[in-house]
């Protein structure tokens, strides 16, 4: 039905910056950005983490610093993970109900000196166990779904409770959105969102963040179990139609660069928001292209997050938020 060569030239519309910028399907902005942030006790420290070059754990107060500042930037929201101490650690993940834990006291401070940031927390109990699972074990190491999901929706409600907007389940049991959502709804918590992990992949791409919140010493075998294998597709279209129904108010894919395929394939079965989340072991790779001098972060780290865009999805969990939020705002 188009004109063919040389009437059509598709040339043409690329031949100016400004023609190039009037037919950009896609856009990235600071508003697309999640930026996920590690918390650790203490006043005033800062605690850089070696397998994740730039990043850093930081305490409450310096973490409110960090909120103001995303804030200022235009991210309109924050992922909270506290790296717990090993003796507050334990087989039944009892520091996950406790309503002082790092990740209560990080919501209610940030909540307070900056409230027009959202604030999403993550629902597992992988921070909390001594064995580094998601979940509760029986004596054969397997994560028991029923008993943790209990134990998730105690988690959930202690985060909504200290203020957390978005409750994040990224444990992977089966069952536990919709358990999860009406605890919120019988504890008047009708617009806390659900953001779904849905299709949550065991990967090799989460390394560094088991450094960030202390489990990678602690971690006995793998979470294969619980988390899917990266050969399955159909599978993530089961987990995202299952949590929807019941009552995610968006969903989750992880890890994000290598499986945009999913994020493509779930946006197109149920357009709903699809968010992704660009994990640690990805973040590492930019960070160690670009300390080989094979790569320029500004340009990689800007074309990476624009990809997520054009997949489909509405935003993007990144350590690479703030900087990306200077480059666009500049
Ligand atoms: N539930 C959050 C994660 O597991 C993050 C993984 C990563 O950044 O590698
Ligand atoms: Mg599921």
């Amino acid at each position: 039905m188009h004109a063919a060569y040389p009437a059509l030239r598709l040339r043409r519309t690329r031949a100016a910056g400004w023609s190039r910028r009037l037919h950009a399907e896609h856009i990235l902005t600071p508003a697309d950005l999640i930026w996920p942030m590690f918390v650790t006790d203490g006043e005033q420290v800062e605690e850089p983490i070696a397998t994740l070059p730039g990043v850093s754990r930081w305490s409450i107060d310096l973490a409110v610093a960090r909120a103001k500042e995303a804030h200022d930037l235009g991210i309109p929201c924050l992922a909270l993970f506290p790296n717990t101490p090993r003796e507050r650690r334990s087989d039944d993940a009892a520091e996950a109900l406790n309503p002082d834990n790092l990740i209560c006291r990080a919501t209610r401070a940030i909540k307070d000196a900056v409230p027009d940031i959202g604030i999403l927390t993550d629902v597992a109990l992988d921070p909390y166990t001594a064995h580094g699972h998601d979940g509760v074990i029986d004596t054969a190491g397997y994560v028991r779904n029923d008993d943790t999901v209990e134990l998730l929706v105690g988690q959930s409600l202690n985060q909504a409770r200290a203020g957390a907007d978005i409750i994040a389940p990224s444990d992977m049991m089966d069952g536990r959105v919709g358990a999860i959502r009406a605890a919120l709804e019988r504890d008047s918590h009708v617009n806390v969102q659900i953001m779904a992990y849905a299709a949550k992949y065991a990967s090799a791409y989460y390394g560094p963040f088991r450094d960030a919140v202390g489990t990678r010493g602690l971690l006995k075998g793998d979470k294969t179990t619980y988390q899917m294998d990266p050969s399955n597709r159909e599978e993530a279209l089961r987990e995202v139609s299952l949590d929807l129904a019941e009552g995610a108010d968006s969903v989750m894919v992880k890890p994000g660069l290598p499986y945009l395929d999913i994020v493509r394939a779930v946006k197109d079965a149920f357009a709903v928001p699809v968010f992704a989340y660009q994990v640690s072991g990805e973040y590492a790779m930019i960070e160690a292209a670009v300390a080989a001098g094979a790569a320029d972060r500004d340009a990689m780290v800007l074309e990476t997050l624009l990809a997520f865009k054009r997949a489909g999805c509405a935003g993007v969990l990144t350590y690479h938020a703030v900087h990306a939020a200077r480059l666009l705002g500049a």
